[in-house]
């Protein structure tokens, strides 16, 4: 049994309540571990640990900062089969997925950001005529609050807290507990890479009691939020009166936009991966495809034979396309997606849960492709999460530009075309923050990274992280 404990002033602790709660292994539907319920109290002390150790890593200088990151980054590639089996075991997700995309990334957000602080300057103006120099201070802002969801488990976790502490704050922070391990795992390396005792404090449990207290916490200065658009409504409601910064990540429901004259074989090849990633689990999955017209039909064709081969599997298995849905619940609730399909739309491709065999308790389903007949319906309008996507042709430019738009989200969107024009006045016209044309999950951490409407406000990655984790202060002196 794994047994999960917040870590606190470098520290490992169970919680003050002694509340537990069970943690699924989503490819079997066994409990395998437990996780604490932290409580008002252990969020508290992860408080006053982190409050302790800022005024001495705030002015630690920027190279010992940036060293310890990369010793970080380091370790976890040193351990990268452990995290990425752990990471596996929590999430559902296929290993090698783990050992290719999660864990990499999460020693590459250390490390990037152990650079980008070195790189870090603000900005200085002369005042002509009034014989005075402003410059700007950006200073860190103190204890922060860093909330991420089951996902991407350390992806997340580790792209909120590095260029947190890297600009000098302390953290508290909280994994979702759905997926607890891999943070779990990441403060004994925190230990042994030489991180001082209070700069990060990680607590587990429930969103409503152990997040809850981070969110309401009233000298936790910033929240970095990311999750679902409801959770994040509820944050801003909370965090927003009491005037705490606040960067919040949130739900998508992208266009994938399929033009003619695109370079077809990319194209289907890349929208296999941008529908079905991570069991459709991933904010950026283009999880409304629109094709043009005239390639329509053979799209159609094409894709369904494609999503066909796809292996689902046992995530250890390393033939495995599509592991477990992280939750029963979550399966449930995109099963109700596809009961809604049934009544109404062609459902093309999947729509059924899968036994496999040893693991027929696991949650696993088939990726599935539904042609719906009009943009405005449910499918197309909420967000599912999962491997489910829908297919809808247009004809014109103008009315997949305004099919793309009419949703409330805003987070990413795909464009597959070889007319540079196009590409650059859709670029202009899409309603998101982020667009791919020929291409999908292209990353550059130096990027800024967020979304527009209801996919949430703020923006992460390079220096924009740094900003939000660092408040400006101008000095005017007059000579
Ligand atoms: N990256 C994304 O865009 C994600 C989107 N979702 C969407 O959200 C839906 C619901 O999934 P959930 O697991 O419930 O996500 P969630 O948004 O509730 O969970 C994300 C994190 O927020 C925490 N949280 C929940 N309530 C909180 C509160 N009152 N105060 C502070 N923290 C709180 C959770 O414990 C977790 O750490 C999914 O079906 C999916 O549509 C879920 C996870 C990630
Ligand atoms: O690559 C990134 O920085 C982010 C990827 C995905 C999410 O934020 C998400 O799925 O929530």
């Amino acid at each position: 049994m794994l047994k999960v404990q917040n870590y606190i002033n470098g520290n490992f602790h169970d919680p003050l309540s002694d509340e537990w709660l069970d943690n699924y292994c989503p490819s079997d539907g066994k409990i395998y571990g437990i996780t604490p319920n932290s409580s008002r109290e252990d969020v508290e002390n992860a408080y006053i640990a982190a409050q302790s150790a800022f005024p001495v890593w705030s002015q630690t200088t920027l190279e010992k900062r940036s060293q310890i990151l990369l010793k970080i980054s380091e370790l976890l590639e040193n351990n990268l089969q452990e995290f990425a089996a752990a990471e596996s075991k929590d999430n559902g997700k296929p290993i090698h997925v783990a050992k290719s995309i999660d864990i990499p990334r999460a020693a590459s957000n250390f490390r990037f950001f152990a650079h980008a602080i070195t790189q870090f300057s603000s900005e200085s103006h002369h005042t002509t005529g009034e014989n005075a120099i402003n410059f700007t201070l950006r200073q860190p802002l103190g204890v922060v609050g860093c909330i991420s969801p089951w996902n991407l488990p350390l992806y997340l976790f580790t792209w909120k807290i590095a260029p947190a502490i890297a600009a000098g704050n302390c953290v508290v922070a909280k994994p979702s507990e759905i997926t607890p391990a891999t943070a779990f795992l990441l403060g004994k390396l925190c230990n042994q890479a030489g991180l001082p005792k209070g700069v990060l404090n990680i607590v587990h449990g429930l969103g409503k009691t152990t997040g809850q207290a981070i969110i309401k916490h009233p000298d936790i200065k910033a929240i970095s939020f990311t999750g679902g658009t409801k959770t994040g409504t509820h944050i801003a409601s909370v965090a927003g009166p009491m005037f705490k910064k606040m960067s919040l990540e949130l739900g998508g429901k992208n266009p994938n936009i399929i033009f003619a004259d695109c370079d077809y074989n990319n194209m289907l090849e890349t929208t296999v991966k941008s529908s079905f990633a991570n069991q459709g689990q991933i904010c950026l999955c283009g999880s409304r495809i629109f094709v043009e017209a005239s390639i329509y039909e053979k799209f159609k064709e094409d894709f369904v034979n494609k999503v066909k081969k796809l292996k689902i599997g046992h995530p250890s298995n390393n033939e495995t396309d599509i592991g477990a849905i992280v939750s029963k619940s979550h399966l449930n609730k995109i099963l109700s997606y596809i009961d809604f399909a049934k009544k109404n739309h062609n459902i093309l491709s999947g729509g059924h849960v899968v036994s496999i065999k040893n693991y027929e308790n696991g949650y696993y389903m088939e990726p599935t492709i539904i042609e719906v007949n009009s943009n405005d319906c449910d499918l197309n309008q909420e967000e599912i999460f999962g491997p489910v996507v829908t297919i809808i042709p247009f004809e014109k430019e103008d009315e997949v530009l305004q099919m793309a738009n009419q949703v409330k989200y805003g987070l990413s969107a795909t464009i597959w075309t070889n007319d540079l024009t196009r590409s650059m006045r859709l670029s202009h016209q899409i309603e998101a923050g982020v667009v791919w044309v020929n291409t999908w999950m292209l990353r550059d951490l130096r990027t800024p990274f967020g979304g527009t409407k209801a996919s949430g406000v703020g923006r992460e990655g390079g220096f924009e992280a740094l900003r939000f984790f660092t408040q400006s202060k101008n000095v005017c002196i007059k000579y």
